[in-house]
């Protein structure tokens, strides 16, 4: 297979694993494992690796020299590469996520949506995310003793409901079922054939019939439920402020509408973009406090010290931007396992990447996952797992671009801020509420797709003594808990009598008319008759318990 962008001739060889006849490195990229082994490889042939699949070359950037290269906007551009391509060429239009920087959609849709992303707006999802989170929390706190959880088919459901909630005011009521919803196992199959089309050469993707009809169904039924979700808020006359609303009433610059077709695959986009990678992030965190308990016990006295001993008060954003280590717990967390753990990047012309020339459009990997693991850059214990390498002062030290978990300039995450307010919010009520307790046979593997997740985590999680519900609201409080800074009427459930209730944060003020949310609040949704029994986890102990390479 010719390169569709050879590098020039007598440029300066790339060292890379020797293949082998017709396939190359196929074979040491393993189906299920393939970012892991990439890694392995960078960190054995250099920060500038080739590897060739098939006859083809690729390039994989994992030093900080190569990622200064591909962090500079004036020649380097995002490359969209075959997972993305997938998934944007399945949908309406290309969504933020898949479309090509010169895209005018991708320019209108990020100037129209970046409101919605601002640290205010952020903060108006607050009282979203803590009525996820609070589901989570019932959960957990009625499960019997010793009953395990399946963490990150929990965390799974927890990211999916809140960028569901706090983006469209839609609730998939994932912790009131048995099996996933609808939704989830489309989007399921649409990730995991995005990513075996990256090893497939074009003319086997054509011939696997069975998986390109699979793929095409659940493409169609990901689009329908999206557009349900919109005309049903277009007939509510009401726009609403979330991130529909910003699409449905925003403006770009030039005083331009999104197209409809439009509204849908960004709706689609944040969906897969906005769960995926949060529900991986605490779900490995989740794992690392489970396994190093000096590190629990800091985050332990960081909570208690913020938040106090009472989880009937929800936290407030102030108390969330006081808890420095949790939030290190999460960089640390991403350093080693980032959940998108690469992106692409092209020249835009014929140059340099840390001293090898490249022709202008040859796609190079960013590989994150390896460059956060150098140890030319986070020393000899790269490996291990320390949130104090992310302290003010030694992160003030790092190289800019050593670390690199979201991405980088104008194609850089959206949603950033979003998925580590969540992330820290749903992380500190944990560690409020639960001393978490590994599985000691259990070995840490991963599941990759377009995102990286644990796979088979169980743990145990043991409620803490000395919590003491009621007691901050019975006395007066020094810092009362914040109030959402404007009610978001898309936000609320209905009560239980079906007309106003109470404010969960002043217990005072009632909401006017109930909300017409499609889908009922952890006080009424459905349960299947008698007391509530929570679903046993989707993958149960029979989960493959595979050692993980690091
Ligand atoms: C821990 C959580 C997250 C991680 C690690 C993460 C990582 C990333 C990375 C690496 C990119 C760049 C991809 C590329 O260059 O090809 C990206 C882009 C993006 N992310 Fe995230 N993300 C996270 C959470 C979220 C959330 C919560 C949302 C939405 C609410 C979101 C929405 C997006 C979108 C729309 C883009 C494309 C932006 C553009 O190109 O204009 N992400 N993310």
């Amino acid at each position: 297979m010719a390169d569709k962008h050879p590098r020039p001739p007598g440029a300066r060889p790339i060292p890379g694993p020797p293949g082998h006849p017709v396939v190359g490195n196929l074979l040491d990229l393993p189906r299920g494992r393939m970012v892991r082994a990439m890694t392995d490889l960078a960190l054995r042939y250099g920060p500038m690796m080739k590897i060739n699949i098939l006859g083809g070359d690729r390039y994989v950037a994992s030093g900080v020299e190569m990622f200064d290269d591909l962090c500079d906007e004036t020649r380097f551009a995002k490359f969209v590469a075959t997972p993305q391509r997938t998934l944007g060429g399945a949908l309406p239009t290309r969504g933020l996520f898949t479309s090509e920087s010169d895209d005018p959609l991708w320019k209108s849709a990020h100037e129209v949506l970046l409101p919605a992303f601002s640290m205010r707006a952020i903060r108006g999802y607050t009282p979203l995310m803590i009525d996820i989170a609070d589901q989570l929390m019932l959960k957990w706190e009625r499960l019997n003793p010793g009953e395990p959880v399946d963490v990150t088919a929990d965390t799974t459901r927890l990211t999916l409901d809140t960028i569901a909630l706090c983006g469209f005011g839609y609730r998939f009521n994932s912790f009131y079922r048995d099996s996933r919803h609808p939704f989830v196992e489309a989007m399921m199959v649409m990730l995991a054939e995005g990513q075996a089309r990256l090893r497939l050469p074009a003319p086997v993707v054509k011939a696997r019939r069975g998986a390109r009809r699979r793929f095409d169904d659940s493409v169609e039924l990901m689009t329908s439920t999206v557009q349900g979700i919109i005309d049903e808020r277009r007939d509510s006359g009401e726009p609403g402020d979330d991130l529909l609303g910003c699409m449905l009433a925003g403006r770009d610059k030039d005083g331009a509408r999104l197209p409809d077709r439009d509204i849908v695959s960004q709706c689609i986009t944040f969906l897969i973009a906005g769960h995926e990678t949060t529900s991986g992030l605490l779900a490995f965190a989740i794992h690392f406090l489970s396994r190093r308990p000096e590190v629990a016990q800091q985050a332990r006295d960081e909570v208690d010290a913020v938040l106090g001993t009472d989880p009937t008060v929800p936290p407030s954003d102030a108390q969330l931007g006081r808890l420095t280590y949790l939030s290190q717990i999460l960089e640390e967390t991403l350093r080693l396992w980032p959940t998108a753990p690469a992106f692409f990047r092209r020249p835009l012309e014929d140059t340099t990447v840390g001293g090898y020339e490249f022709a202008a459009g040859t796609p190079i990997m960013a590989l994150s996952m390896a460059l956060h693991r150098r140890p030319d850059v986070w020393g000899a214990d790269a490996e291990l797992f320390d949130p104090d390498r992310f302290t003010p002062e030694r992160r003030a030290v790092l190289p800019p671009n050593a670390y690199k978990p979201f991405g980088t300039g104008a194609r850089a995450c959206i949603g950033r801020q979003f998925a580590l307010q969540e992330a820290v919010l749903v992380l500190a009520m944990i560690v409020q509420r639960f001393d978490l307790v590994a599985d000691p046979g259990y070995a840490l593997d991963v599941r990759e797709s377009m995102t990286i997740k644990p796979q088979g985590l169980m743990i145990t999680v043991v409620p803490r003594r000395g919590l003491r519900p009621g007691s901050a609201r019975a006395a007066p409080v020094t810092a009362p808990p914040r109030r959402p800074s404007r009610p978001r009427r898309r936000a609320r459930s209905p009560s239980p009598t079906g007309t106003a209730r109470r404010c969960w944060c002043c217990s005072g003020r009632t909401w006017g008319r109930p909300r017409t949310s499609r889908a009922a609040s952890p006080a009424t949704a459905p349960t299947a008759g008698g007391p509530r029994r929570w679903p046993s986890s989707t993958t149960g102990w029979a989960i493959s318990r595979a050692r993980a390479p690091w």
